[in-house]
């Protein structure tokens, strides 16, 4: 290996990491000369006082320059500098030390009383739900792909990128935007990997004709929009996105023409848009005028005079929601393996393609069948659909998915996973069952009231279990590698054929003798591309049918131990951790510009139900096989107490709200000092809580997230744990006593995005049940701080201490109490008011009280009023 090349490949790594406005689309021209100067790798490192190179030099099973035969490595460990991460562990082991001495101390000075023994309780329970998210965050690694090592794999005689089987999945047109799923489409048709390499599924669980239509629509336009993406090179290659940004550096070959090129495109676009949005009444007046001529008909009709076979307008037999035929439908087949060139600019043709290949990928439109009486299982049940189907028509080692709402934002991102897939070091490459990417999202506002961009989540946790066995799945943008979704254990376990042979045997995968033949073709080469066309004559049509079957699955090991699995509401975190269990890793990466970008609900009653079925999924987890404690040996100890915390969070909340509750005991009764001495307890304890804040600012520092970032976390933390945790406490009771589950509802994505206010979802109050018990806590805790400024207007003295605690609890629902103010919470000041009013309404209220029932103290009331006015800043 020679230095040039080392300096190269790290070049490589820090475009994709830390792109510093460079060139992002030459990844595949290794050589040309085009990446950055080689000081530019030093100066950056110099820079990066958090991370520092991994030595992998002695690693056994790769090469790093991979002409001697080996596998090169493709990616690049990264691990916290010393100097960060020697202090943090150190405060972690004190804290713990802190939390076992005071433990011991209130042990000793016991106090009688039920409270007391609760509290205890509660601590044990608080230190033990720490320490199980604490201890598997204490070896963050980042690693890097390195895309120009890939692109000289492929230069060299061994390398050609494997096929990729790309999954979306959509519900309902309406709920989820049709624009948002065409866009995510066009991203994919256009991203930046061997045309006839990849192939694209769409799933739409509602079965609606808008869907298959706009998929054709999609087809149409591609022949547009993909060859001007390669032309011009031009990024992100979701149109709605491209031609909302600003301007942008120009990569492409031809800048002349990208002017007029774009404003062609960008006027087909909006055509194109305008016949997406009309498909809705296209297609009802379509349906009308066949119906009219066929009479006493009612159905909904393509535009080939035929009856649609999925979810008509009006629902009838065999054609609403729940109970439609299954369908599966190839739009665009797979393109030629040569490179077809466009035509040049004419008269019809006003861009000019003459250099640039037009191919498209294959795209798939499927729509399983639904019958009542069976169990659909929602997303899960629609991947495992997608992964037979493709199966069958292109079978690619490799399987890509995402929600409708998420687009590829960086093209490369698809080699950056072919870098962690394909590396050749022994206990990463063939042992890595999928490359997770984090969730970034566009239409959050800019203060991130909720919390939805989850850095502490995707930079933090994530970044730490990539120090053990990689992170969990979380549901999109996510690569996989097809042999692990079937179940089989990593190949240092044993050979992925024989195991789909040996499993074969007891019909764990069903009946599709065709299908179980694929498994195997993609068992024994990893790295092939994807099936050639295949034509669906009425055979392969037949078994197309039985795979999109309600009745495939009975009787198989599909949702259990095949495929994406069951019975949870999050299928993503359950299907990653049966991957985990058998011993397969996982990688996480970040690059820059962000792999996928999409839309998170930024209204507060979604948000909340998103994170309910996010909780309620976990507690599922925990009360079912997939309990991290059942899990074998192949689990490692830290990924174990990593999944263990994940399955058990809600749990813990219960105490949080009943703590956050407290006040009502004290308001009503002086029962105040639950541990004395007080004085040494309250000291300890603040200490104890102020050294989980010097942890977090250690994890703020080498996660590399902002203030705020981690601010909102905890705040939505606390709002979560007051209102929605404990609800998924008593629904995962419930369903534990009664055996039913109630159902949840699918996340809605922006509704309200059309009435012109880019955040009018964030101003929109939705009235729920849930909202009660956060709006209980802040009520008790207003009522808290009242009192006590009530307090010390008739005793003179204030108590500050307790009055601190309520006060940090409104701080943490600052966001709560923002939202449910609806268009009031665009101006902070106006809620600052009407808690100042609030506090001084209740302590005037227990002034008044205590005057009425207790007039000896009349005297000492009176003299105290005047201080109260002035302390709630209003006067009489
Ligand atoms: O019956 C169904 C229900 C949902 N979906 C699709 O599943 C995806 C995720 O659903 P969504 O309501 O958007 O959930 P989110 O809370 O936004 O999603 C997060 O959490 C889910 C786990 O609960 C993961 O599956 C997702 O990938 C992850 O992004 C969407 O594409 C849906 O179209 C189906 O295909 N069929
Ligand atoms: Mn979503």
């Amino acid at each position: 290996m020679t230095a040039a090349a080392v300096t190269r490949r790290n070049n490589a790594a820090l475009r994709v990491e830390a792109n510093k406005g460079n060139d992002g689309s030459a990844a595949a021209d290794g050589d040309n000369g085009r990446w950055s100067p080689a000081t530019k790798r030093e100066d950056d490192g110099a820079k990066d006082d958090v991370w520092v190179a991994v030595d992998e030099s002695a690693v056994s099973g790769a090469t790093a320059g991979g002409s001697d035969g080996g596998r090169p490595m493709l990616y690049r460990t990264y691990k916290v500098k010393g100097r960060i991460l020697h202090p943090y562990r150190f405060f972690i082991l004190l804290r713990l030390i802190a939390i076992v001495a005071f433990f011991l101390w209130r042990i000793r000075h016991k106090n009688s009383g039920w409270l007391w023994t609760m509290s205890m309780a509660g601590d044990v329970w608080f230190g033990v739900s720490w320490l199980l998210n604490q201890l598997p965050r204490m070896n963050p690694i980042k690693r890097v792909p390195d895309l120009a090592a890939l692109a000289d794999q492929q230069h060299s005689s061994t390398g050609e990128l494997p096929g990729v089987d790309v999954f979306i999945t959509t519900v309902d047109p309406i709920d989820e935007p049709v624009l948002y799923t065409v866009n995510s489409i066009l991203s994919i048709l256009a991203t930046d990997y061997p045309v006839d390499r990849y192939a694209c599924y769409l799933s739409d669980d509602g079965g609606t004709l808008v869907h298959y239509e706009a998929m054709v629509e999609v087809a149409k336009f591609a022949e547009l929009w993909v060859p001007f993406c390669r032309k011009h090179c031009v990024e992100p290659r979701a149109p709605e996105n491209y031609f909302a940004m600003k301007t942008q550096a120009y990569k492409g070959g031809v800048p002349g023409e990208l002017m007029s090129d774009h404003r062609r495109v960008r006027r087909e676009y909006e055509e194109f848009k305008v016949r997406i949005d009309s498909l809705f009444s296209t297609i009802r007046q379509r349906s009308d005028a066949f119906n009219a001529k066929h009479a006493g008909e009612n159905a909904t009709w393509m535009a080939d005079g035929t009856h649609w076979p999925g979810t008509w307008l009006e629902p009838a037999e065999n054609h609403r929601r729940g109970e439609h035929a299954g369908i599966v439908q190839i739009i665009l087949n797979h393109p030629s393996c040569k490179p077809r060139l466009g035509l040049a600019a004419s008269v019809d043709n006003p861009v000019d393609f003459s250099g640039v290949d037009v191919r498209l990928p294959m795209l798939v439109y499927i729509s399983r069948e639904k019958r009542p009486g069976y169990n659909h299982q929602k997303k899960a049940g629609a991947m495992n659909v997608m992964l037979r189907v493709s199966a069958l028509l292109s079978n690619a080692p490799f399987v890509i998915n995402f929600d409708c709402d998420h687009y590829i934002n960086n093209s490369q991102a698809f080699r950056a996973s072919m870098c962690f897939m394909l590396d050749g070091r022994s206990y990463g490459g063939e042992n890595t069952a999928f490359v997770q990417f984090p969730q970034r999202f566009d239409d959050v506002d800019l203060t991130d009231r909720y919390a939805n961009h989850n850095r502490v989540m995707f930079d933090g946790t994530m970044l730490s279990l990539n120090g053990h066995q990689g992170p969990t799945y979380l549901g999109t943008g996510t690569m996989f590698r097809r042999v692990a979704l079937y179940g089989v254990e990593p190949p240092s376990f044993g050979a992925p054929a024989s195991q789909i042979k040996a499993m074969d045997k007891a019909n764990k995968f069903g009946t599709s003798t065709s299908f179980v033949a694929t498994m195997l073709d993609t068992a024994s080469n990893q790295e092939r591309s994807i099936t050639p066309p295949v034509t669906v004559d009425e055979s392969v049509a037949g078994e197309l049918f039985a795979l999109t079957a309600c009745a495939y699955e009975d009787g198989t090991s599909w949702g259990r131990d095949v495929g994406w699995v069951y019975d949870i509401a999050t299928e993503d975190v359950v299907t990653g951790f049966r991957m985990h269990r058998q011993g397969w890793r996982s990688v996480y990466t970040s690059t820059e510009p962000a792999a996928f970008r999409g839309m998170a609900p930024i209204n507060l009653t979604e948000r909340l139900y998103q994170i309910l079925r996010w909780s309620v999924g976990s507690l599922e987890v925990f009360f079912s096989h997939s309990n991290a404690l059942l899990a074998g040996r192949r689990l490692r100890p830290l990924q174990r107490l990593a999944y263990l915390h994940m399955s058990t969070y809600p749990i813990f909340t219960v105490l949080i709200l009943a703590y956050n509750l407290f006040p009502l005991i004290w308001l009503f009764s002086d029962k105040f000092y639950i541990q004395r001495p007080f004085g040494p307890y309250f000291i300890c304890l603040v200490t104890i809580i102020a050294m989980i804040h010097v942890i977090g600012m250690f994890e703020v520092r080498w996660s590399g997230i902002t203030l705020l970032d981690w601010c909102r976390s905890e705040q939505f933390y606390m709002i979560g744990s007051t209102g929605v945790y404990p609800t998924a406490v008593l629904y995962m009771v419930v369903k534990l006593v009664t055996g039913k589950s109630i159902p949840l509802r699918l996340t809605s994505k922006q509704t309200t995005a059309s009435s012109g206010d880019k955040f009018a979802d964030l101003y929109a109050v939705r009235w729920v049940p849930l909202l009660i018990p956060t709006i209980l806590v802040l009520a008790v805790n207003v009522g808290a701080v009242g009192v006590a400024v009530g307090k010390a207007a008739v005793y003179g003295r204030l108590t500050v201490l307790g009055m601190l605690f309520n006060v940090w609890i409104l701080v943490l629902l600052y966001p709560f109490a923002l939202g449910i103010m609806g268009h009031w919470g665009k101006r902070p000041a106006v809620l600052f008011v009407v808690l100042v009013m609030a506090v001084a309404a209740v302590a005037l209220m227990y002034v008044a009280f205590r005057a009425l029932y207790y007039p000896a103290e009349w005297s000492v009331v009176a003299a105290s009023l005047g201080k109260t006015a002035s302390l709630t800043g209003t006067s009489e």
